[in-house]
């Protein structure tokens, strides 16, 4: 059942508790609910995501930013940006992030799992046994044209029978999908086309698949909680509630070997009140790479002193909570094109024709993502930088065209840059003991200068790939700012006033081998030092994956709902 405020529930104690109904909070709710025997509470901050028609239709997406189905947090002035504030966007909605994002369908590479599983020392956590559960998630499916897609992408690496409705783009981009194509043909080596970039080897140009299989956005609520699992006697759905702490009580166990137990979240509901709920089996939180570690601070775990500053009392010495906070930076460089290709956003008479084909019939403009097409790339091997990514086939970069999107009302084609292997790292923190309070997000971005190298090395990539004869007599000249920025010092000026984030934090709650004086989680996911608490989602990613971001914690979080049926010896 699904519960609009906090009163309205009349249960106190579950068998488990999952704070945060986001991307990875969703598929445990789901797949722990399997178990009938099993109480699940489900508890997020933000409204559902029923009838939230931006949240539907895929080209909609960016509208749902600043809005309540947004946290709308910010961050601290970053340096390198000469002290710019970068807004920084995560769902405040049932499925969180997954609802509002860009659905970019991208696993990361062979090395990105492998290298989990070598620093981590748990070989389940390595591409091949994590494989799997990509097919588990995935349910691929002919987009909604109808056209041959025989070529365009390699059936044997997709799962056809899982939840989440995966599609190549559902339309065509007149003048531009051809000359792609064209273009990587026409200028091989590191731009040769690359039948699938899911196979694990993502390097090269390849068609972009997105979570917007059936011509929809798909996200964990409408794929893992669908009107018939919310219909589970034994699942339970609280809305607009915020988890605050994490608390022991009277009834928690505690033992020598094992640690205390935690096992009752704290909980806030929309001014009205507050209650707690008690886990019987175990906590989980799921609230994501910002709102995992800030329950976690605001509930005692982190480092001693710095909790005391902010008049926390410290009780679990962790003082890798909030710490390592690696996220991807984003450049846009434009330029002037030929481009015929509708602007379907910015014109209302062509906006109104494409939303009534999309009611109709889930086909149209609408149906797209932001780009359908990606280039993935390495710096140079002479590169005089220590490799921040997993291995040779992990990307430090990714080139995403797109043609004609934005206010702009000339025809043009955008590059999105995105660094996909960062070597910064940044913290999340507190600056108070009211968890009602923002945390502190400083993603440090471009702290380390192999950063900047690699945004240069994407700007003059995408101007090599532009450069093909397939584009001739289309692209015309590169737009400000970029325009004209070719030395080093010209290029970092560039991104230095324009850099954003592409959405993808990580690893501010890190998994580390069992018995690791550092990190949060071991390997099984459960906080280290305690019992009864585990943290499920895109925080405890030991490094980012050098990829966009969600189909990571979806697997993430099949493999733990698996790992936690386990331990409590019972199978769906
Ligand atoms: C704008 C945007 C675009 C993106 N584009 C893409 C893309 O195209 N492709 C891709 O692969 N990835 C993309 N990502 C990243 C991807 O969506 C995330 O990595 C992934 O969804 C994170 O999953 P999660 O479960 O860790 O967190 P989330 O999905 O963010 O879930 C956390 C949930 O917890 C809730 N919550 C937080 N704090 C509390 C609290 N105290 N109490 C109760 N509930 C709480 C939140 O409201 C949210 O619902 C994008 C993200 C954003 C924001």
């Amino acid at each position: 059942a699904v519960y609009q405020q906090l009163s309205d529930l009349r249960q106190d104690e579950f068998d488990f508790v999952i704070a945060g109904g986001g991307t990875a909070g969703a598929v445990l709710a789901s797949r722990l609910s399997e178990v009938r025997g099993f109480q699940v509470l489900l508890i997020e901050a933000g409204p559902s995501n029923e009838g939230v028609l931006d949240a539907e239709v895929p080209l909609f997406a960016s509208r749902l930013h600043n809005t309540i189905y947004d946290w709308n947090f910010t961050t601290t002035p970053q340096e390198f940006a000469n002290g710019r504030i970068v807004p920084y966007a995560r769902g405040h909605i049932l499925g969180g992030s997954s609802s509002i994002n860009a659905m970019a369908y991208t696993r990361g590479s062979i090395d990105d799992y492998d290298r989990w599983a070598r620093v981590t020392g748990d070989s389940g956590w390595s591409w091949n046994k994590i494989f799997p559960y990509f097919k588990k998630h995935e349910l691929f499916m002919q987009p909604t044209d109808g056209r041959n897609i025989t070529g365009d992408f390699d059936p044997a690496v997709h799962g056809f029978d899982g939840m989440t409705r995966i599609s190549l783009p559902n339309q065509l981009q007149r003048d531009f999908d051809a000359r792609f194509i064209k273009a990587a043909d026409e200028l091989g080596g590191k731009f040769s086309y690359n039948l699938d970039m899911n196979s694990g080897k993502p390097l090269g140009s390849a068609w972009f698949p997105s979570t917007a299989g059936g011509g929809e956005r798909r996200s964990s609520a409408t794929s893992y909680l669908t009107r018939q699992i919310m219909k589970r006697k034994n699942l339970h759905v609280l809305l607009n509630t915020r988890a605050t702490r994490i608390r022991q009580t009277s009834k928690s166990h505690s033992s020598k070997s094992h640690g205390p137990e935690f096992d009752t979240v704290e909980t806030f509901g929309n001014g009205r009140g507050s209650r707690t709920f008690r886990a019987t089996k175990e906590v989980i939180l799921s609230a994501g790479t910002v709102g995992s570690p800030h329950i976690l601070l605001h509930s005692g775990f982190g480092n001693a002193k710095e909790l005391q500053s902010v008049g926390v009392k410290p009780l679990v010495n962790l003082p890798s909570v909030g710490k390592n906070l690696t996220d991807h930076p984003l450049l846009v460089v434009d330029f002037a094109a030929d481009a015929t290709e509708p602007n379907v956003l910015a014109d209302p008479t062509i906006l109104a024709e494409a939303l009534e084909q999309w009611k109709t019939s889930r086909t149209g403009p609408l149906t797209n993502t932001v780009d359908n097409n990606v280039i993935w790339g390495r710096l140079p091997a002479d590169s005089p930088f220590e490799d921040p990514s997993a291995g040779p086939n992990s990307p430090h970069w990714e080139l995403l065209p797109a043609v004609n999107l934005g206010n702009a009302p000339e025809p043009h084609l955008s590059a999105f840059i995105s660094l996909v292997s960062p070597a910064s790292r940044g913290t999340i923190s507190i600056n108070s003991s009211d968890p009602l309070d923002s945390p502190v997000i400083d993603p440090a971005f471009f702290t380390a200068p192999v950063d900047v190298a690699s945004a240069r090395d994407g700007v003059r990539n995408i101007r090599t790939f532009y450069a093909a004869k397939a584009f001739e007599g289309y692209i015309k000249s590169e737009s400000p700012p970029s325009a004209g920025a070719e030395s080093d010092e010209e290029l970092d000026a560039f991104i230095s006033a324009t850099f954003a984030t592409t959405w993808h934090p990580t690893s501010t709650v890190k998994m580390s081998p069992k018995g690791a004086d550092y990190g949060v989680v071991d390997p099984d996911l459960k906080v280290k030092g305690i019992q009864g608490l585990r943290v499920v989602d895109a925080s405890v990613m030991p490094f980012v994956v050098s990829a966009h971001t969600q189909t990571a914690v979806y697997v993430i979080a099949e493999r733990a709902a698996d790992m936690i049926k386990r331990d409590w010896h019972e199978r769906a």
